[in-house]
């Protein structure tokens, strides 16, 4: 017999994901699932949605680009500073190899991160796209927000920004060796990272998916404070201004560059913070507005990062 949607979530998806977590009391099987937190603990959900030839080229595998979408989704929770506890994925296929393709990615990417798939929804569609819901749990009044910034404190970023921008472009350009294309096809949630800078005291944090510039504004003007940027002190500025032939284009990946899924954080100037987890790219100051600085020069910057309807 040829596969239906019934046989394909069986098969495809029934006990894909990693293992299951106590959260979780019915999963994957009835018309929704259940769960259950300990007393203390908050809930954490997000949602998150990747289309063909928006989120990724349409000449990508369909398995990497499920990957990158179930990857995407759960640095959201990274960003709360949540434990990831359960995820749920619309499937929308144009046919069913498509469906096969994507499992396998959302397979692969929630066994690497141990987080159960407990639902989704299995349907056709006209272009091949995934949305993701995330759940994660951590202790009441800990979450990581976006508004609590002090005027004071030190900015942080943990993880990389520009390289996923680049590897896109030249992905883009027909150069699918480029030595940045293997960024495109590995998005990486900072869930440990999340936890420990949640565990150590850290309360405004957001990841970095629409061009680190577009999104400090996000925190700052959340947080109401203005922020100091000094884009220089990035992860990896000298190597990317090499690689890419200059600090223009380097500039320009590393503002507006998205997806690369960096944490950006503040904390107090008290904090002490490895730096194997995280370098220090700048400060909060009373105000509002983001400046940029490149080697000390405040830098006059007219474009906006990743924008869906520009
Ligand atoms: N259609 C919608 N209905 C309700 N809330 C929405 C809708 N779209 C976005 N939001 C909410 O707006 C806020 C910002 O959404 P956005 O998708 O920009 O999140 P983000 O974390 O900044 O970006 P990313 O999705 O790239 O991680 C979130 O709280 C989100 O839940
Ligand atoms: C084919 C193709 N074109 C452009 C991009 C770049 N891009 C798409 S969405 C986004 C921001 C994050 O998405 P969201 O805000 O929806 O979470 C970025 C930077 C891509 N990945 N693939
Ligand atoms: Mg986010």
């Amino acid at each position: 017999m040829s596969d239906n949607e019934f046989s394909l979530i069986d098969k495809h998806f029934k006990g894909k994901g990693g293992h299951s977590h106590p959260f979780t009391r019915l999963a994957i099987g009835d018309d929704a699932s259940v769960h259950g937190l300990k007393d203390g603990m908050e809930l954490v959900v997000s949602t998150d949605s990747s289309v063909e030839n928006v989120h990724w080229p349409h000449d990508m595998s369909l398995d990497l680009a499920a990957d990158r979408s179930v990857c995407a989704a759960l640095s959201d929770l990274a960003a709360m500073g949540a434990e990831a506890i359960a995820v749920w994925v619309n499937v929308m296929a144009k046919d069913k190899h498509a469906v096969k393709a994507m499992a396998k990615g959302v397979s692969r990417s929630l066994r690497r991160y141990n987080v159960e798939l407990v639902g989704g929804d299995t349907c056709r569609s006209a272009t091949n796209a995934l949305s993701v819901t995330v759940a994660g749990q951590l202790p009441a009044g800990t979450a990581m927000c976006r508004n609590t910034a002090l005027a004071d404190d030190n900015v942080w970023l943990a993880g990389r920004v520009g390289f996923h921008a680049l590897g896109l472009k030249q992905w883009m350009s027909g150069d699918k060796h480029g030595e940045f294309v293997h960024h495109i096809n590995e998005i990486t949630p900072r869930l440990a990272a999340g936890v420990h800078l949640r565990e150590m005291g850290v309360r405004c944090c957001l990841d970095v998916s629409d061009g680190l510039l577009q999104d400090a504004r996000h925190l700052a003007d959340a947080s109401g404070v203005g922020m100091d940027i000094e884009v220089t002190q990035v992860p990896e500025w000298l190597h990317l201004c090499h690689q890419v032939a200059g600090c223009e284009p380097a500039f320009e990946a590393v503002v507006h560059g998205g997806e690369d899924y960096a944490l950006l954080f503040t904390a107090p100037a008290s904090m002490v913070i490895p730096n194997a987890l995280a370098v220090k790219i700048g400060t909060c100051r009373a105000g509002t507005g983001v400046h940029l600085y490149r080697d000390g020069v405040l830098c006059s910057v007219k474009k906006q990062g990743y924008l869906h309807f520009e």
